[in-house]
C-alpha cells in the first residue's frame, strides 16, 4: 500500500514445531488505520502468526516490530508499554467463565493498571459494555447466560477496555448466524472509523473480507503470497486465489456485497 504508516511489520519470519515448518521467509505490513484480512487454508498458520506478533509464539528467525517496537527475544517487563497498547479477541471468544462481563473487561485493567479503584473499574467496564452495542444490564451477567453473539461483544468490549490502538481478532464472526456475523462486521468496522484503530482480522468468512476489509493477506506455501484489495488479489492466477475468490461462496459473497452497495445508494 502506497503511503503506508506501519504499525506491525514482520520479516522473513520462520516458525516450526518439529519437522512441521508453519511459515519461512513470511514477510507483513499492517498499516496504521487499516482493517487487514488474513486468509489462508486450514492449518497455513493464521493463529501462529498472530500469537508471534503478540509474543506468545517465539519464532525460529525473523523479526517483528509493532508500533516500531521489535517483540521477539524481550519479556513481558519489556513489553508491557507495547501491550497496553492493543487489545486481543481470540478464537471462541475466551471470557473467563466464572467472572461476569463486567469483570470480564476488568481483567486487563486490573493487570495493567492495578492501582484502580472499584468505582473506576466500573465506571469504564460499563462504558465498553454498552459501546459494543450490548444492553448495559448485560455487565453482571456471566458469559453462559449470553448468546454466542452477545459473548463476541463481550469479547470485543475487553479487548477494548485499555482504548487500543490495534486490535487483533481470530476469527470473530465463526459460529454467528449470518444476520450476527454482519451486524459484527459493521461494530468492527464502526469502531475502527470511531476510535482510528488498526485491525489485524484473521476470518475465513468472505462477506467480512467484502464488508469491512481494506487489504487481504493471503497466506499460503508457509508465506504471505499476496497482500492487497480483493480486485488486486483476483487479478493474481495463484490457484487457492482463484479457488477462494471465484468458488461458489466467493462468487455469492461479491454479489451480496454488490447488492448491499447498491442498497446504500438507493437508501
Ligand atoms: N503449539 C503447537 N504445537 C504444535 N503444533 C502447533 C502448535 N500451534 C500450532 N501448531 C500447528 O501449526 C499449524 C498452523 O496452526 P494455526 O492454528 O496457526 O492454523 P490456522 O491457519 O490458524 O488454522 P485454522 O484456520 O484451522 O484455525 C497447524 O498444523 C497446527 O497443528
Amino acid at each position: 500500500m502506497s503511503d503506508c504508516d506501519p504499525v506491525i511489520t514482520v520479516r522473513g519470519l520462520k516458525n516450526s514445531f518439529g519437522d512441521q515448518v508453519v511459515h519461512e521467509g513470511l514477510d507483513l505490513e499492517v498499516c496504521r488505520g487499516e482493517i487487514l484480512g488474513v486468509v489462508g487454508g486450514s492449518g497455513t498458520g493464521k493463529s501462529v502468526l498472530m500469537r508471534s506478533i503478540i509474543g506468545l509464539q517465539v519464532p525460529d528467525e525473523g523479526e517483528i516490530e509493532v508500533f516500531g517496537e521489535p517483540i521477539i527475544g524481550r519479556d513481558d517487563a519489556e513489553t508491557v508499554e507495547i501491550r497496553k497498547r492493543w487489545g486481543i479477541l481470540f478464537q471462541g471468544g475466551a471470557l473467563f467463565s466464572t467472572l461476569t462481563v463486567a469483570e470480564n473487561v476488568q481483567v486487563p485493567l486490573r493487570e495493567f493498571y492495578p492501582g484502580l479503584d472499584q468505582q473506576l473499574l466500573d465506571e469504564i467496564s460499563a462504558f465498553k459494555v454498552v459501546m459494543t452495542g450490548l444492553p448495559a444490564d448485560a455487565g453482571p451477567k456471566y458469559p453462559a447466560e449470553l448468546s454466542g453473539g452477545m459473548r463476541k461483544r463481550a469479547g470485543i468490549a475487553r479487548a477494548l477496555a485499555l482504548d487500543p490502538e490495534l486490535l487483533f481478532l481470530d476469527e470473530p464472526t465463526a459460529g454467528l448466524d449470518p444476520i450476527g456475523a454482519a451486524h459484527f462486521d459493521e461494530l468492527t468496522k464502526s469502531l475502527r472509523d470511531t476510535l482510528g484503530l488498526t485491525v489485524f482480522l484473521i476470518t475465513h468468512d468472505l462477506d467480512t473480507l467484502y464488508a469491512i476489509c481494506d487489504r487481504v493477506a493471503v497466506l499460503a506455501d508457509k508465506k504471505v503470497i499476496a497482500v492487497g484489495t480483493i480486485p488486486e488479489l483476483l487479478a493474481l492466477d495463484h490457484p487457492w486465489i482463484q479457488e477462494y475468490f471465484k468458488g461458489p461462496r466467493g462468487r455469492l459473497a461479491a454479489v451480496t456485497e454488490e447488492r448491499r452497495k447498491e442498497a446504500e445508494v438507493t437508501r
